[in-house]
């Protein structure tokens, strides 16, 4: 399917993700609104804006987390690569290994580190023996910045690692399976400053090979990786720009609001 770009879209970068007038409902309650934005390849997104306006379930419709929610009913239209993400022959654990998710705890299984990162190729086939899924892990393991502090014990819970570790490790068990697109919902909200600016470095490496998108409650952060901004409000998508744009002349007076502390 080819959807008219929209005009506020990804400049000339190609679209990963278009959504067309996503309504969410969660029973009675109406969480997102008429949202429509296409989300970038090859680049971060940030989504801001203040607590409940909706961020992490316009978020989670990407891919289909909100199927998991009793209740939770959406309408409209969701593209990856031009393919109905919501089809009726769409697999979402499959879509799941194509797009990716970091949550904002930590959250490894109680297993290994290495059955961590391992546990996303196995279930899909992703290697066809041992050598090439060590060769994986691996990978996935120094693409999260992680693997010298592991390299040594990949045997060890990954569940003994410190925070800004896990996170690394969950961030690994995410790419394991080469998704094309990463969602962060607030991945360092539990980490300290210096675990951070790592997880913060590693957004910048991924995004030469992934579309990422980020929730994220820092504005400052939001500037430091992203290069387009939504902000959100009660429910609807005030303002999609470029992340420079937003941050210096909004043209809504509640995103100016809003990323001048005044509410939120
Ligand atoms: N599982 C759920 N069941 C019922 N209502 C929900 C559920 N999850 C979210 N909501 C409601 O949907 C709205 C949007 O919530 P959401 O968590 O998406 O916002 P958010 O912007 O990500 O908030 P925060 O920044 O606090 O994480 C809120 O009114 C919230 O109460």
């Amino acid at each position: 399917m080819i959807l008219p770009r929209l005009q506020d879209a990804a400049d000339n970068a190609e679209v990963k993700v278009s959504a067309r007038n996503v309504n969410v409902f969660y029973g009675q309650t109406h969480a997102i609104k008429d949202v429509s934005l296409d989300i970038a390849d090859k680049s971060v997104t940030a989504f801001i804006g203040p607590s409940g306006c909706g961020k992490s379930t316009f978020l989670r419709c990407i891919n289909r987390m909100n199927d998991t929610i009793e209740g939770c009913r959406v309408t409209g239209t969701l593209l990856l690569d031009g393919e109905d993400i919501y089809a009726p022959a769409v697999d979402p654990v499959q879509l799941r290994a194509r797009v990716g998710m970091v949550f904002q705890k930590p959250n490894p299984f109680p297993k290994s580190i290495y059955d961590n990162v391992a546990y996303g190729p196995r279930i899909h086939g992703l290697a066809a023996g041992k050598a090439e899924l060590d060769a994986i892990v691996e990978e996935a393991l120094r693409k999260a910045a992680l693997w010298n502090e592991v390299k040594d014990r990949l045997d060890a819970p990954g569940t003994g690692l410190s925070g800004g570790q896990q996170q690394r490790l969950c961030i690994a068990r995410a790419i394991a399976t080469q998704p094309e697109v990463l969602l962060m919902d607030e991945p360092c909200s539990a980490l300290d400053p210096i675990a951070t600016a790592q997880i913060e470095e590693l957004i910048e490496e991924l995004r030469e090979g992934f579309s990422v998108v980020i929730v994220t409650h820092s504005m400052q952060q939001a500037a430091r990786v992203s290069q387009k901004t939504a902000f959100f409000h009660m429910g609807t998508m005030v303002e999609y720009d470029d992340t420079t744009r937003i941050f210096t002349n909004p043209s809504d007076q509640r995103t100016q609001d809003y990323i001048t502390g005044r509410f939120g």
